[in-house]
């Protein structure tokens, strides 16, 4: 793949985001951040890392020292997940793997946060029922969409709204996934509460259509979230406890920009956590999705919403932001949000692309472009195969 001839690079060295930053219990030395990225490598059956290739993925991406890297997302429990190739935190065999992981990742001197992650009804309904587990989600039977819906039925299982004690019982399985990942040695955890998946399904009144203290309104469509948020900061500390929001996602047919009223919810949570921390407890970051990014699925640029920013994320939360959504071809976006104090920028697919991307936006490089059709598919092709800005040269890359 060559490089990316589309936007100017531009040097930021000179900017924050070389700057150290205190997070939690670690002070990063530059402010990029490897977000959660699926990449559907893991062994099939057991969830299990990939043991050939996702400990050199993670490696080549923290070989810069002090930087922070968030995983792709990891299911806390059987019943969280859903995707057959998808990584978990719950048994011994997942927990071997991860280990070797995060301690390669503290060799390099830089810093590794799972993210906890419970898919619902973006989970596939043909995996949970051939393995006997439920289809969760906030209610029964609210369809994401009519595909959906046959595809479950299919499958001969119901999209089940879980009671309050099932609720009970996830937050068991994150509080679980969250010791395990610092018994492995991990820094902290990310709770995903965003782009569609299982908490998001209870924030969005589009998919909570219950009539109990979980739903009806904007305070209990967000208890679930923060219960997990108590129950993990009882757990672990609030300095090793991050959490994923995306106010205009779209994914999962979340309501994203359509409800004007969704937006209110983020600022309730947000709102919680800041009372959360004044009164002692401030969480380590809030990650934020931003709108120009308003479903991950989208292609580069496609999906943008530029009717609304996150920037009000900064009048309720005072603490330490992570900002994510196609900034890597965006550096005068990148400089404009380095203005905000206490601000990480997160680069996702430029990431993926890039092991060295750390490097790169330091010095103004040019970036490999990525292979989008590889992002989720199981060889290493597109993977671990990525060259560093040094490797590309030697290998004729950039010549006219
Ligand atoms: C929409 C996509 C591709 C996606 C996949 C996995 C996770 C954890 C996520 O937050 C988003």
């Amino acid at each position: 793949m060559p490089f990316n001839t589309e936007s100017k690079p531009v040097a930021l060295k000179d900017t924050d985001l070389f700057k150290p930053l205190k997070v939690g219990n670690t002070t990063v030395l530059n402010r990029v951040v490897l977000p959660p990225l699926t990449r559907m490598r893991a062994h099939y059956p057991g969830n299990v890392p990939n043991r050939d290739w996702t400990l050199e993925y993670y490696d080549q991406r923290s070989k810069r020292p002090g930087t922070m890297l968030i995983t792709e997302g990891v299911f806390p429990s059987a019943k969280a997940g859903g995707y057959d190739n998808a990584p978990g935190i719950w048994t011994e065999e997942q927990m071997v793997e991860w280990k070797k992981i995060f301690d390669k990742i503290h060799e390099n001197e830089s810093f590794v946060w799972p993210q906890l992650w419970v898919l619902g009804r973006e989970a596939d309904p043909l995996s949970l029922a051939r393995d006997g587990l439920r289809y969760d989600s906030a209610s029964d039977n609210v369809w994401r969409t009519k595909e959906a819906e046959e595809e479950a039925k299919k499958a001969g299982i119901e999209q089940h709204g879980i009671t309050k004690d099932e609720i009970k019982q996830y937050i068991k399985d994150y509080v679980q996934g969250a010791r395990n990942s610092i018994k492995c040695g991990a820094d902290g955890i990310e709770i995903h509460a965003a782009n569609g998946y299982l908490l998001n399904q209870f924030l969005d009144p589009v998919s909570n259509k219950r009539t109990d203290e979980y739903g009806g309104s904007i305070k209990n469509r967000a208890c679930f979230t923060l219960e997990v948020v108590d129950a993990l900061v009882d757990a672990i500390g609030e300095d090793k406890v991050g959490i994923r929001l995306a106010p205009y996602n779209t994914n999962g047919d979340m309501s994203g920009s359509w409800d004007p009223t969704v937006f209110a919810h983020y600022a309730y949570v947000l709102g919680k956590l800041e009372k959360r921390a004044q009164a002692g407890k401030r969480l380590a970051f809030v990650h934020i999705f931003e709108p120009r990014v308003s479903n991950p699925w989208d292609n580069e640029g496609d999906g943008a919403y530029n009717g609304g920013t996150t920037d009000y994320v900064y009048s309720i939360w005072k603490g330490v932001v992570i900002r994510t959504g196609n900034l890597a071809i965006h550096p005068e976006i990148a400089k404009e949000f380095l203005k905000q104090p206490n601000t990480l920028l997160g680069y996702g697919r430029y990431f993926i692309s890039n092991p060295d991307l750390v490097d790169r936006l330091e010095k103004g490089l040019p970036l490999n472009l990525y292979d989008r059709p590889r992002f989720y598919a199981m060889p290493d092709k597109g993977y671990i195969d990525y060259p560093t800005y040094d490797e590309a040269i030697k290998m004729g890359w950039g010549e006219k």
